[in-house]
């Protein structure tokens, strides 16, 4: 995984070499760069979205698209879905859909066909190693069309919670110069330290985890996440009693900036995940990833693919605030977190870079 995340470092240095001291719409790159990550670790193929703003990236662009018909949609699938039985709406468009299927089935039969031979250590791999083994899980069959629906569910749930993480930590490294300057502090010691970027470096940069931490709380991925009740369940405490097939709405936000789980709600304040504190978080009132076993299946890879393009940044460039830069940010949040004016940000070349 490393390795394939390495050529998406160079596509963003390449970026950002071109663009220094100028006005860059942040989210923008940061699409970009988780768009060519998951592409490139789940299919094996590179997206280059940098230079190539039709491919996935429009393909990306198209499925979570942010227009009030869009909206609509949303809504209808979570609230009323009688009306899209009715209209027969899309969730996604069509086109969207189609050249993500194009591109995944090539990439999975010329790997298949290969015998083994190709090997990526990606989705694919472990796709065609289950449909050898003729595993079955709870019914479900290694058809095209579930095949091809696990990759574009990959595709589009990955991409954008990643972006929208990468860009809004950026943006607090760039209006919080101290904690940026800590960070750029602790990846120089792991890396001196462990001499190279390898994943267990990573890991032991346990400020980096409290800064993504933090900016998946203030800025959650997604505004809500959704079940269904199973059994009827009688609310501890109270006189409520959900009954089974309730639809329930979890809302991240009302959690994330509820005061008496997190005080001081609007400060981005890593120090809430540090090892003291982040003991004293309850359970399930962080909920980033979800929990249980409908939680994020990406968790793992989207973490780190936020992580790298960090440190990339932070080991090259210094990050700062320009003159469109808002602080705090406006957000809209459905159908997904957004910042309303983009992430406008500045990136200058670090003197010593290391
Ligand atoms: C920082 C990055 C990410 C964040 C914050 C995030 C967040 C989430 C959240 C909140 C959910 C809903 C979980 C629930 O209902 O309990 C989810 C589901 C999901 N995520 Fe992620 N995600 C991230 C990255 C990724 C990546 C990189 C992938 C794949 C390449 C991915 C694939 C998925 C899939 C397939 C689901 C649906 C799981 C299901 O319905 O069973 N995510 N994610």
């Amino acid at each position: 995984m490393m390795t394939n995340i390495e050529e998406c470092d160079r596509n963003l240095h390449n970026y950002l070499e071109d663009n220094l001291g100028t006005n860059v719409e942040t989210k923008e790159m940061s699409a970009r760069y988780t768009t060519d990550a998951i592409v490139k670790c789940c299919f094996g193929i590179s997206a280059n979205s940098f230079i190539n703003e039709d491919g996935f990236r429009l393909a990306g662009k198209k499925m979570l698209g942010q227009s009030f018909g869009r909206s609509l949609i949303v809504f209808c699938y979570y609230y009323a879905t009688w009306i899209i039985k009715l209209f027969k709406f899309k969730f996604i468009e069509s086109s969207a859909v189609d050249f993500v299927r194009d591109a995944f089935e090539n990439a999975y039969f010329q790997r298949e066909a290969s015998n083994g031979k190709v090997k990526n250590n990606d989705l694919i791999d472990i796709l065609i190693d289950f449909k050898k083994q003729n595993l079955e899980f709870n019914g479900f069959t290694f058809s095209r069309e579930n095949l091809v629906a696990q990759a574009v569910t990959f595709f589009s749930s990955g991409f954008e919670a990643a972006a929208s993480t990468l860009a809004f930590t950026l943006h607090e490294l760039g209006v919080n110069e101290d904690i940026q300057e800590k960070l750029r502090n602790e990846i120089k010691t792991v890396v001196v330290t462990h001499g190279e970027l390898t994943f267990n470096a990573i890991h032991q940069m346990k400020y980096l985890q409290m800064c993504v931490n933090e900016t998946m709380r203030k800025y959650p991925g997604t505004s809500f996440i959704h079940r269904e009740c199973i059994e009827n369940y009688k609310v501890p405490g109270h006189e409520l009693t959900i009954e089974k097939g309730t639809p329930i709405i979890i809302g991240l936000y009302g959690l994330h900036y509820n005061m008496k789980y997190f005080p001081n709600p609007e400060k981005y304040d890593p120090e809430r995940f540090n090892a003291n504190n982040i003991h004293k978080i309850i359970n399930c009132t962080f909920l980033p990833f979800g929990d249980g076993p409908r939680s994020c299946v990406g968790q793992t890879l989207g973490l780190l693919i936020v992580k790298k393009a960090i440190i990339h940044i932070l080991r090259n460039y210094i990050i700062e605030k320009n003159a469109f830069t808002t602080e705090p940010i406006v957000l809209t949040p459905f159908p997904i977190i957004q910042s309303k004016g983009g992430v406008p940000l500045t990136f200058r070349r670090l003197e010593s870079a290391f």
